[in-house]
Parts: C-alpha cells; structure tokens; sequence
C-alpha cells in the first residue's frame, strides 16, 4: 500500500532536551493511528513535525502526502478576522471551482452550527467555534492526511459525534491525540505509545454501561425508546445504557430535541 506518511527515526531536541527519540512508522490510507502517552511527552511535538511546522532534529518525515490537514491544540491566536471572513479566505486558497468549494463550505458551516456566529470575530468566538473553524479550514483542503491534535476538545457532544462520523468516511490516513475521548478512540485502529516508540494493533475494551441524564419536555417522546431503564426526576430523565449503545443513544435523544445534562460512566 502506498507510503501516504512516514517518520524515519524522527528524534527532536527544544533547547537542549531531548523530547522525542527515533521515533518510527509509516501510513496508508487506512491508518487510524492514535498517539498516546503522558502530558509533555511530545505527542504535539510529533504532530507538528508531520505537519512540517518544525524540522526534526534528527530522522526525517518522508511520504508522498502532498497536502496536510492539521488541527492544533489551539486555534491561533491573534487573527483578527470574522469567523465567516477567516472561512472564505480559506476556502479561497483551494484549488478547484469556487462555487464547489464554497457549496462545501455552507455544508460544513450547517453541520458544525456555526452560522449564528458568522459575523463574530474569531477572537471572540468560543473555544468550539474556533476549534470547528480550525477542523473546517483543514477539511476543505481535501488533505492527503489529517492532523488531529485533541479535536473533540470545546466541541459539544452533537458537533463531536458529526466529526467523528466525518472522520469514520475519510479514505485517507488520521493520526490523531486524544483526552480519552471513547467517541473518537473508536476511530483507532493502532496506537504509537509515544514514550517507547512502539506501535500496536488498538482494541478498545468492553465499554462500561453509561448513565445519560437529559432534560426533556413531554414524556411522549420516550414513548417506544429502545431503553429498558429510565428513571425521572422533574424535566429531567436517566437512561442507564450499555456502553456500545450508548453513543446512537445520544444522537436519538438529541434528534428528539432532549439536552443532555450529564453522561458518566457507571461501574
Ligand atoms: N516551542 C517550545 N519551546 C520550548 N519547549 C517546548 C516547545 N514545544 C514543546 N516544548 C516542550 O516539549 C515537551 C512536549 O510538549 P508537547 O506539547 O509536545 O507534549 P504533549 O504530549 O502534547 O502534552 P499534553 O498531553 O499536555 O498536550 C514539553 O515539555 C514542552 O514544554
């Protein structure tokens, strides 16, 4: 299958320490490839020598990707444009036919719910809505590979689900971080345990029943619910569900207009 990316004995040194070391693999199309290890281990490090921001110090990334989507941590700081300004500056320097590219636009606009703070500028926009402009901006490159550094972070649960699913379509390589975020850790296929270097086939374990509190307005709307356990208390309502059910589970409560207050794991 073809090298789409590659990190060749990749080592980085910031001033004077060693913060990561020969660090090796290669992608595909299919690698679904998440990067675990502690805080300040150089999981961003390693994010952003793929995305060819910093050099290595030794080693070299190599691969045929021509085009990299990369979502930071943080979206950059200091932009002073308005969110739907930043968008189609963006989407201006795609190739292909402008009305295409910003049909595309509008969708994502639409599913990401961003369209009330078009006119905002991005310095005052949320934490999610610029972490959604950041995720649109990479996808309407149409990328070679993506570049996720925490992207559920600042997303709600509705806009983190649609991501996901986004991501479960791509047919190009994701190599990803994440805060234990069981919705995207589904998407793993291998991990690269940052600290050894090493890659493993990712399995994700049984997932724990869930305990889902929502805040409804008419009881009717649980009627002929695929949930055997719900418990009430004044407009709000507890679902206990299995853990492999429990995410199609939110998108039903959520397309019947229910806020989700609370979801947490039981034992
Ligand atoms: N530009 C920089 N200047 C100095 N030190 C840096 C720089 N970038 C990263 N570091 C250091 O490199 C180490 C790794 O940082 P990095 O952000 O890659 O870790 P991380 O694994 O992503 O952490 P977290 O899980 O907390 O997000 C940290 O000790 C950090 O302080």
């Amino acid at each position: 299958m073809a090298n789409v990316l590659e990190a060749i004995q990749v080592s980085k040194d910031i001033d004077g320490r060693s913060i990561l070391q020969n660090i090796s693999f290669q992608c595909s199309n299919d690698t679904r490839l998440l990067i675990r290890g502690k805080n300040g281990s150089g999981k961003s490090t390693l994010l952003k020598l793929l995305a060819g921001i910093i050099k290595p110090s030794s080693g070299k990334i190599a691969g045929s990707a021509q085009k990299v989507g990369y979502v930071p941590e943080h979206f950059p700081e200091g932009l002073r444009f308005r969110l739907k300004e930043y968008l189609l500056l963006t989407s201006s320097f795609q190739a292909g036919s402008k009305e295409i590219i910003e049909g595309e636009l509008s969708n994502y606009i639409q599913m990401f719910g961003i369209e009330p703070f078009l006119q905002t500028p991005l310095k005052a926009c949320s934490k999610g809505t610029r972490q959604k402009a950041g995720i649109i901006q990479a996808l309407l490159m149409k990328p070679d590979v993506l570049l996720l550094d925490e992207p559920l972070t600042g997303l709600d649960i509705e806009s983190q689900q649609i991501l996901v699913k986004l991501l479960e379509g791509f047919d190009i390589p994701i190599i990803f971080t994440s805060h234990e975020d069981e919705l995207l850790m589904h998407l793993a296929k291998e991990v690269l345990h940052i600290g050894t270097g090493e890659v493993t086939p990712y399995f994700i374990h049984a997932a724990p029943k869930k305990r889902i509190k929502v805040e409804y307005s008419s009881k009717e709307v649980f009627k002929d619910f695929p949930v055997n356990e719900i418990q009430y208390e004044g407009s709000e309502a507890i679902f206990i569900v299995d853990g492999e059910t429990s995410d199609q589970i939110l998108i039903e409560l959520l397309q019947k207009n229910c806020s989700i207050v609370d979801v947490r794991e039981i034992e």
